[in-house]
């Protein structure tokens, strides 16, 4: 018999992402023999027990966290401080508490005050989800050939990085170390500006319907569906990501904001050369995505 690599695994937030790390660890009993979930959402709660995809279900984060060797936070970035400070003193003597918050900073800021001594945190970042959120939207390959970013503290052993690592990796992700400011820095530009785009423009769209009382949705385009698909994500992550990470995203956004400018100033100008040298570097990017498989 081979052992797995945790006894007990608690996930405390089994939506898009908990739920789906539930179901990988169900279809690989080698990432752990145990799992047990936990939601404030009593509804949520309900569902994890239809679905069937945790060992246990608790109606409290005390009773979910004791006896764990590993404890997943998946909920949204804004309440991983408070929800570490409930289940802090519950935690087991040795036992691993990560994350999967999309912001890094912040999350560790909100966590470390509250961990005991002999509890190790590993921070990490699965790069990858979609538009949907809740128990019902997770599926178990969603890690599969993605990226899974670690970035540890000072206080983070090696021993837990590895085995931390040698989790995800058993998850079909590829794992990276990276320094926590770095993470929020390439995070903004990569995720969390884009979202910021697809949320503003269809908020402009929708008020330019209102005011010249047109039918602009109705014509919408496939460009604009696209944006559509990313702004129909859920709106309690994306608060609490924009506030948490928001010296990054700020920056990004004023260096897009010049660049921006910069477009409709060839544009004024008719300027070709620079039009079409930015669309080919649009082009240039989109075929390196595809060549490094993360675009189907
Ligand atoms: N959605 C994505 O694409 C994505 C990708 C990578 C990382 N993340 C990060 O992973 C985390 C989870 O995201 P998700 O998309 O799975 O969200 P989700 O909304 O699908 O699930 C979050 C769950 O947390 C629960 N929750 C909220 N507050 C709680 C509390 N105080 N105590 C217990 N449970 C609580 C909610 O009821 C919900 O079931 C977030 O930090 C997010 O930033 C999301
Ligand atoms: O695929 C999507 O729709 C996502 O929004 C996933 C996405 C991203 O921006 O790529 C969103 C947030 C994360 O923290 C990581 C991945």
């Amino acid at each position: 018999m081979t052992s797995s690599i945790f006894h007990r695994v608690t996930v405390i937030g089994p939506g898009l992402i908990g739920s789906s790390i539930l179901r990988r660890i169900q279809k690989d009993r080698s990432l752990a023999t145990y799992t047990v979930a936990y939601d404030n959402n009593p509804d949520v709660c309900n569902r994890v027990k239809e679905l069937q995809i945790a060992d246990e279900v608790c109606s409290d984060p005390e009773t979910a966290v004791k006896d764990a060797d590993c404890v997943i936070l998946a909920v949204p970035v804004g309440v991983m401080g408070e929800v570490t400070k409930q289940i802090a003193p519950y935690l087991q003597k040795g036992a691993i508490l990560t994350d999967t918050g999309s912001t890094k900073a912040s999350v560790i800021a909100a966590i470390e005050p509250h961990l005991p001594p002999d509890v190790v945190f590993v921070p990490t970042h699965p790069m990858a989800g979609t538009e949907f959120s809740g128990p019902d939207a997770g599926f178990e390959s969603l890690f599969e050939n993605r990226w899974c970013l670690i970035t540890p503290t000072p206080n983070t052993t090696q021993e837990a990085i590895d085995k931390i690592t040698e989790f995800w990796q058993k998850m079909g992700s590829n794992t990276r170390i990276l320094d926590i400011k770095h993470h929020d820095k390439v995070c903004a530009i990569v995720s969390h500006l884009p979202h910021l785009i697809a949320f503003t423009i269809c908020n402009t769209a929708d008020s330019l319907e209102e005011e010249t009382r047109s039918e602009v949705l109705d014509y919408a385009a496939s460009g604009f569906r696209d944006f559509t698909r990313v702004a129909s994500s859920d709106p309690t992550m994306w608060r609490d990501v924009f506030i948490n990470n928001r010296e990054a995203i700020l920056e990004m956004l004023a260096r897009f904001t010049e660049d921006a400018q910069a477009m409709a100033k060839a544009i004024r100008w008719k300027d070709e050369e620079y039009i079409t040298e930015t669309i080919q570097k649009g082009r240039r990017i989109r075929k390196s995505l595809i060549d490094n498989k993360q675009v189907q």
